[in-house]
């Protein structure tokens, strides 16, 4: 089963990746987590990215569906999960191509729903304690990049959500309850 999870930033798309991860041995291909480990490894695609991310911008498509190719090959185990990944049109077009070459179908999509006053302080209040406990902080989780994401998602992504929707395989899920409660909504969205 391969599927996407769709919704805001801190919407909690990557805690829920993690636990289908586990309870159903899938792949996590989160595009944010491939950005960074680039960031981190001072490729020159990573120098590229790094001020763009943390203005809280969108990366180009071109960038992004190519790290995406790159992890559709080999083992599929589970399926994959899409976390981060298609954000705009240009992306799911593509996003729906990869997998066709692949003989690869797109079983679900996990729209997440999640307050906005809830996305900005759960952000925020994220990075306070990381720099309390001496953790690193991302340097897009502060305010003004988590409203300029927001308005990113908006903008650029939300339209998915019809797009999804049109084509019968969008799933609204809330994302307000407790971890365990997501969860279980997600896995009823994933075994209908
Ligand atoms: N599919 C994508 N297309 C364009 N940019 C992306 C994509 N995925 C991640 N990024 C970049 O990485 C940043 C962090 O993404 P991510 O880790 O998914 O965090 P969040 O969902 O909390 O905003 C985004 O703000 C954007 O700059």
């Amino acid at each position: 089963m391969n599927i996407i999870l769709l919704g805001p930033p801190g919407a909690g798309k990557g805690t829920q990746a993690q636990m289908l991860v586990e309870s159903r041995d899938m792949i996590q291909l989160s595009t944010g987590d491939m950005l960074r480990e680039a960031k981190a490894s001072g490729s020159e695609m990573g120098k590229v990215v790094a001020d763009v991310m943390a203005r809280g911008d969108l990366v180009t498509d071109d960038i992004v569906i190519g790290l995406i190719r790159e992890k559709l090959q080999g083992d599929k185990r589970g399926g994959f999960i899409f976390d981060g990944f298609p954000r705009t049109l240009a992306q799911a077009d593509a996003l729906a191509a990869l997998l066709e070459e692949q003989g690869e179908t797109l079983d679900a999509v996990v729209e997440m729903q999640v307050d906005d006053e809830t996305l900005v302080k759960r952000i925020v209040g994220r990075a306070a304690e990381a720099a309390a406990a001496g953790q690193p902080v991302r340097a897009d989780d502060n305010e003004d990049s988590v409203r300029h994401r927001l308005m990113e998602y908006y903008k650029k992504t939300a339209p998915l959500i019809g797009y999804y929707h049109a084509k019968g395989q969008l799933a609204s899920v809330d994302g307000m309850g407790s971890m365990d409660e997501v969860k279980a909504a997600i896995a009823d969205a994933l075994d209908k």
